[in-house]
């Protein structure tokens, strides 16, 4: 059934202590972090979303990332166990929020690690990114809870950034959308169209033909609306300070039973 519903978690006092893994630390302006994500918030808003609020961690630098706690198949949500120690509190919050929803519910469990950033699911196909936060039982763990209800899970190395949806994600045709110096193996993907910039990997599914971008990628904005998208930009240059992208705020919730 579809739905249009959508996690988000408020960024806490602590967010400037984020990691840092590929890229240099800057600082980060808490206000402005807080402003941008409002904005964010809005934009899913102004394009139909439902966003619901999991309650803050306010211990965890990092979870604002909300998208890195839990993976979303169809009703089933499984709860990641993060790779990074310092992010593993954050699943407790998200959790409840997914039950409140009426999820299915599902854990990875040790020795597996998942990071939702390293899942990203075109059709039925759930390309899942063994890398710096996601190892090999993780992987398994992604094809315990999710091929029996129909999905192809697809492995794909990622050294080269933190997740697989830093390198990659997927335009509303289906089309892998990547910036080449930073994907692994492009060849693994089907249809697949190299984008300028960075950040300009990242693309949201807004619904139909429009896409949320970061407004760090604006010749890839310009590349996307030439092919006949709707892009919508928000500025989040206080997240990507921290490798963050405009997928990881937000969980996107379209086949809702409730
Ligand atoms: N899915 C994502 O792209 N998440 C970004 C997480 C950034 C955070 N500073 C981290 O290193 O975990």
């Amino acid at each position: 059934m579809p739905s249009k519903k959508a996690l988000v978690r408020r960024p806490g006092p602590r967010l400037a202590e984020g990691l840092v893994t590929h890229i240099e630390r800057e600082k980060v302006d808490p206000d402005l972090a807080v402003e941008q994500w409002e904005a964010y918030v809005e934009a899913l808003g102004a394009h139909g979303w439902e966003t619901i609020e999991v309650d803050p961690e306010d211990d965890c630098p990092d979870s604002v990332f909300v998208e890195d706690t839990v993976v979303m198949y169809r009703n089933v949500a499984l709860i990641t166990r993060p790779g990074a120690e310092s992010r593993r509190a954050e699943t407790a919050g998200v959790e409840e929020a997914v039950a409140r929803l009426g999820c299915s519910v599902n854990w990875v469990w040790e020795p597996g690690t998942l990071d939702g950033g390293d899942v990203l699911k075109v059709g039925d196909t759930v390309y899942v990114g063994r890398g710096g936060r996601t190892n090999a039982a993780g992987v398994q763990q992604v094809r315990a809870a999710f091929e029996p209800l129909g999905a192809r899970v697809v492995a794909v190395p990622v050294s080269k950034v933190l997740h697989l949806k830093s390198a990659v994600t997927a335009l509303p045709d289906g089309t892998v959308v990547g910036h080449i110096p930073l994907v692994d193996r492009p060849s693994l993907f089907p249809r697949f169209l190299s984008v300028p910039e960075e950040s300009g990997a990242h693309v949201v599914l807004l619904g139909g033909h429009r896409v949320l971008m970061a407004a760090s990628a604006p010749r890839t904005a310009e590349l996307l609306t030439d092919l006949g998208l709707e892009v919508v930009t928000v500025d989040i240059g206080e997240f990507e300070k921290l490798e963050g992208c405009v997928t990881c705020l937000s969980v996107r919730m379209r086949e809702l039973y409730a």
